[in-house]
């Protein structure tokens, strides 16, 4: 079967023009003007872009005790209707089991999924098995990405000596390595005092999280991440402060990544000051939401390039999950949901208002993130030979975001009453029509894993100019007698 999306404007990072896209086995085969097929779309007044990629997704995450309530069947559900194709989920070992043994448990869950997707591998612990399972994951099982929680102390959080190891490793494998930079040691302090001055409500969530926690861990992953010679990926970036670090990194010449989440540009900290305590522990996440100042940052760097991708950390807990934390704010299991309202979102509040354009929106949701990856142009292109996930977007659309219309499993949503402008006319997925005009159409199990290899160019700069410049001993000519 062929379908040909016609008379429709087709975005790329780089430039806008009008094109129609003929595909033929979930691949596009042809770019342009007047083709014909079986199906046509037709897409006049709409955008056709290539489908969003959600780097950063927590589906059925055992966390704090319970599980994530998304699952690979409606957390992939809710991305599609929301114009994302591929989503990349966390494979995380429990401190002390294996990183193989981690990724069979993730591969048995994404069984269901509707669309693409790839894992990244989160290092909790540091051995030898660790070190040696590194390998086998970057060569073997096509995932070049290793996240290292710098908080969740005393569960999944990793010191200095083990980051620096395991970006050494990195580095030697050509892998990524991601960080959610919050400096643990001072939270879980911040998190004690607190509580002992009876503040337990969800707001002491966002006190024990100030900015400057999350700007310290960032500046110290960079200087890290540079002394190991490896590139750096800083997800959900917040705040000023750690976009700073990342701002300035990047002008060093650093290759530093920086992932604001839809959440946080759009929501703030007075959601914490609510008097309903269920709306309050909703919004509970790591890092919490940040005040206006701080939002107007994370634009400034969409816009300006100093960030990169905008993602969700869709880790959706019920209210009834929340409510474990009634009377210890510890106790709220962190994450908020955002896979389905993402794009919209951000076409809104990004797009509509002027601060970013058209091509930026298809950056920072696709493109980017596709080459940060290493799976561009497969994905993230509208291109021959790339894969045919596609959104037919029709800037003209809109509806009132209602936890009662959603995808997703659980019973609220942190963006309930926002009236979006922008949503997916029609979304594919590797050529599969599997939204149209707000019908799921999608088919469980049609979602295939992603391969990623290893990086060759940046990883081989970094290690080439490492070794030019390495310490040196120095040969001299006489060397005097030890004094006495
Ligand atoms: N972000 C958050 O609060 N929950 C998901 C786990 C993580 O990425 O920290
Ligand atoms: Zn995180």
């Amino acid at each position: 079967m062929s379908t040909v999306i016609k008379n429709g404007t087709v975005v790329t990072a780089d430039l806008t023009y009008k094109a129609d896209v003929l595909i033929e086995d979930g691949k596009i085969v042809e770019v342009g003007d007047n083709l014909s097929g079986d199906e046509t779309l037709d897409a006049t007044g709409c955008y056709v872009m290539p489908g969003g990629i959600d780097p950063h997704t927590h589906l059925e995450m055992p966390f704090m005790g319970t599980y994530s309530s998304d699952d690979f069947e409606s957390g992939t559900r809710a991305a599609l209707a929301g114009g994302t194709t591929m989503v990349v989920d966390f494979a995380i070992p429990s401190p002390g089991q294996g990183l193989l043994d981690a990724l069979q448990m993730w591969d048995n869950k994404s069984t269901r999924a509707h669309c693409d997707y790839s894992f990244h591998m989160a290092i909790t612990w540091w051995s030898e098995q660790v070190f040696n399972e590194m390998e086998t994951v970057v060569r073997e099982k096509g995932i070049n990405t290793f996240k290292h929680f710098m908080a969740y102390k005393g569960a999944m959080m990793v010191n200095d000596d083990e980051l620096f190891a395991s970006f050494q490793r990195c580095a030697e494998l050509g892998a990524l390595p991601l960080v959610h930079a919050e400096n643990g040691d001072v939270v879980a302090d911040l998190q004690q005092k607190f509580l002992a001055e009876g503040n337990d409500g969800p707001e002491a969530h966002a006190y024990s999280r100030p900015p400057a926690v999350e700007g310290e861990a960032t500046n110290r992953a960079i200087m890290i991440a540079d002394m190991a010679g490896v590139p750096l990926y800083v997800v959900h970036t917040s705040c000023e402060e750690s976009h700073e670090a990342i701002r300035r990194a990047r002008q060093q010449g650093k290759r530093v990544y920086g992932e604001p989440l839809i959440q946080h540009l759009t929501l703030d900290e007075s959601e914490y000051a609510h008097p309903d305590w269920d709306h309050a522990a909703r919004r509970v996440m790591s890092p919490p939401f940040r005040n206006k100042q701080h939002q107007d940052s994370l634009w400034a760097g969409l816009a300006s390039g100093s960030l990169s991708v905008v993602a969700t950390d869709h880790c959706a807990f019920t209210t009834d999950q929340k409510r474990y934390g009634v009377g210890d704010f510890t106790k709220i299991p962190n994450g908020t949901g955002g896979l389905e309202d993402r794009m919209p979102m951000l076409w809104t509040y990004g797009v509509e208002t002027g601060r970013i354009t058209p091509n930026e929106f298809v950056a920072v949701t696709s493109t980017n993130i596709a080459k940060i990856l290493n799976i561009y142009p497969k994905k993230g292109a509208i291109m021959k030979g790339a894969d045919a996930d596609l959104v037919v977007w029709d800037p003209a659309k809109e509806k009132t975001i209602s936890a009662s219309s959603q995808q997703s499993a659980i019973d609220y949503n942190v963006f309930e009453g926002k009236h979006v402008k922008g949503l997916p006319r029609y979304t594919l997925t590797r050529g599969r029509v599997a939204v149209h005009d707000g019908d799921f159409k999608g088919q469980e199990g049609h979602g295939e894993f992603v391969s990623r290899e290893p990086f060759q160019a940046v990883n081989k700069a970094l290690s080439t100019w490492k070794e030019l410049t390495a310490p040196r001993k120095v040969e001299r000519t006489g060397i005097p007698a030890s004094g006495v």
